[in-house]
C-alpha cells in the first residue's frame, strides 16, 4: 500500500562509525529526512531546533503538512534517560534453517556437528509448514535483535527456500538468500542428485527472486562448502553467478579436519582457497566465513579478488573451531564483517556476536603476545554495520547515515524498563555506549526501520 507520506523526518541523536578507525560519530538534535518512496535519506541536518517543517519545506517547497511524518525520538533524552538511533546490523553469515538448534552442540566439533544435528534439521525443512514455523520465527528474532540485513543460508530445498524470500520481503528485512548446492559426501537423504539438478533448481530460484520483485531480497549462490560440492558443481556454480552478476558465499578454513579433508578431495589445488577460486567463484561479492586457518598466499589471493570475510567469533567458540584473527585481515585491508553463523553460533544477536570479537581479540593477543591483536568497542561496532555493509556490496546503501543511503536504522534506549543496563550521573557519553556494548540486548531495540518502512516486530511504543 502507498504511504500518505511523502517524507518522514527522524530526529533525535544519531550515532554511527563512519570508518574502522573514526569511533562514535555523534549527532545530536539530528534530523534525518527520509524520501518515503525510495527509502533513501534526502538531508541530514544536525543541531537543529527550529520547526522540522521548515526542513521539509526545504526539501520540497510544494510539500503539504499532512505529507510529512515526524517521528520524534528526542523526547527521550530527558537528564535519566538515553537514546539514540543506530546503523541496523548486518549479519554477513546466518543459517536460517538452524535456528531450532541454537545452542545445541554438545561437545562436538564442525564434521561430526553437522551429521548429527545439522543435516537431519536441515532436512526437515522439506516440509513447508515447519519451514514457515523456523524462518518466520528467525527472521523476527534477528529483526528483535536490529538486524536490518542478513546473509541467509536455507536448505537444498527449493520451495522452503522460496518461502524465506517471500517471508523476508514480508517482513520487510533486507536479505541475500541461498539455496543451498551440496552434491557428495552427504547423508543419502540429504544431497542433491546431480551437478544439474542443483543448477537447475538454483536457476528456478534466482526466478523466483525476480519474480518478489523487491529490491531488498536478493538471491546468492550457495556452495555449502568444498566437501560437499564436487569439482563440476563448483565450476557451473562460478558460471551461474557470473552469468546472473549473482553475489556468492560459503565456508572456508573454519576446522583443522576440515582442511585436511579438503586436502585430500582437491589434491590438484595448492590450498583450500585456491579450490574456490580456481572455480570462478572469488570475486569482490563473494562472502567467505570463518577463515581462520589461512596462509599468507590465501590471504593475498581473497585480498586481489576483493573478496570479503564473515568473522563468526560465537560459532568458532562454540564448535571449538579456533581463534581468528581478524587484525590480520584489517592489515592486509580484506574486508570483514560479522556473523551469527546460527546454529552453530547460539545466538541471533549481532551485538553479542561483536562483543566475542573483542573478546577473542584479547584472548588472541595474550596467547601471541601481542597487543595489536585486540580489536576496539568501536572496531567492533563499525564490523557490525558498515564493515557488514562492504563485505556484501552495500556499501553505499547501508551501515552509516550518509545522504542517499537507505534508512536501515534501530532506536536503542538503554534507559528502557527492563534495561540491564545501569547509568551513572558521571557517565560520559562514549562510556555509556560502552556499557551498551558489554550489556545491551533486544530490550534496548525499541524500533527498527528497513528502508525507512518500520519492521513491525514490536507492540511496544518507543515514543
Ligand atoms: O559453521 C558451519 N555451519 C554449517 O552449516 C556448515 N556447513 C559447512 N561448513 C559449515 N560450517
Amino acid at each position: 500500500m502507498k504511504s500518505q507520506y511523502k517524507l518522514t523526518i527522524f530526529y533525535g541523536k544519531f550515532i554511527d562509525i563512519p570508518s574502522l578507525k573514526a569511533g562514535f560519530r555523534i549527532r545530536s538534535s539530528c534530523a534525518i529526512g527520509v524520501n518515503s518512496e525510495s527509502g533513501s535519506i534526502v538531508f541530514i541536518q544536525e543541531n537543529f531546533h527550529d520547526d522540522l517543517l521548515k526542513l521539509a519545506s526545504n526539501w520540497d517547497p510544494n510539500l503539504k503538512h499532512d505529507e510529512v511524518k515526524i517521528v520524534d525520538c528526542n523526547n527521550n533524552n530527558n537528564n535519566n534517560s538515553y537514546a539514540f538511533l543506530f546503523p541496523g546490523f548486518v549479519d554477513t553469515h546466518i543459517h536460517a534453517s538452524q535456528y531450532p538448534n541454537n545452542g545445541l552442540f554438545g561437545k562436538m566439533s564442525l564434521l561430526e556437528w553437522l551429521n548429527e544435528y545439522t543435516f537431519p534439521l536441515e532436512n526437515k525443512l522439506k516440509d513447508l509448514n515447519i519451514a514457515k514455523i523456523v524462518y518466520s520465527k528467525v527472521i523476527e528474532r534477528t529483526l528483535s535483535h536490529g538486524t536490518t540485513t542478513a546473509a541467509y543460508y536455507a536448505t537444498i530445498h527449493l520451495e522452503s527456500t522460496k518461502l524465506l524470500a517471500n517471508l523476508c520481503s514480508e517482513y520487510n528485512q533486507r536479505s541475500f538468500i541461498g539455496k543451498i548446492c551440496m552434491n557428495q559426501n552427504s547423508p543419502a537423504y540429504y544431497v542433491e542428485p546431480s551437478t544439474d539438478t542443483s543448477i537447475n533448481l538454483t536457476k528456478k530460484f534466482i526466478e523466483h527472486i525476480n519474480s518478489i520483485n523487491n529490491p531488498k531480497i536478493n538471491a546468492i549462490i550457495t556452495p555449502r562448502f568444498a566437501p560437499s560440492c564436487d569439482k563440476d558443481l563448483l565450476c557451473n556454480l562460478g558460471k551461474l553467478a557470473k552469468q546472473y552478476e549473482l553475489p556468492i558465499q560459503t565456508h572456508l578454513s573454519e576446522n583443522l579436519n576440515e582442511l585436511e579433508w579438503v586436502h585430500d578431495l582437491f589434491p590438484e589445488y595448492a590450498n583450500y582457497t585456491e579450490v574456490y577460486n580456481q572455480n570462478g567463484l572469488l570475486n569482490e561479492k563473494t562472502i567467505l566465513a570463518h577463515c581462520i586457518y589461512l596462509n599468507d598466499l590465501e590471504l593475498n589471493t581473497i585480498k586481489s579478488k576483493n573478496s570479503g570475510i564473515a568473522h563468526c567469533p560465537i560459532s568458532n567458540s562454540c564448535l571449538s573451531s579456533g581463534l581468528c584473527s581478524v587484525r590480520k585481515f584489517l592489515n592486509k585491508g580484506i574486508k570483514v564483517g560479522l556473523g551469527t553463523d546460527t546454529s552453530a553460533g547460539y545466538t541471533t544477536s549481532i551485538l553479542e556476536v561483536a562483543r566475542h570479537a573483542h573478546m577473542v581479540s584479547r584472548q588472541l593477543a595474550s596467547v601471541e603476545g601481542n597487543d595489536d591483536c585486540k580489536i576496539s568497542v568501536t572496531e567492533c561496532l563499525y564490523l557490525a554495520t558498515l564493515g557488514g555493509a562492504y563485505v556484501m556490496g552495500l556499501q553505499d546503501q547501508v551501515g552509516s547515515f550518509e545522504v542517499n543511503k537507505q534508512f536501515d536504522c534501530q532506536l536503542i534506549n538503554l534507559t528502557v524498563e527492563g534495561s540491564k543496563i545501569d547509568l551513572f550521573p558521571w557517565d560520559k557519553e562514549t562510556e555509556k555506549l560502552e556499557k551498551w556494548f558489554f550489556n545491551g540486548d533486544d530490550r534496548n531495540v525499541q524500533a527498527v526501520w528497513v528502508g525507512g518502512q518500520e519492521c513491525g516486530i514490536r507492540s511496544k511504543s518507543y515514543l
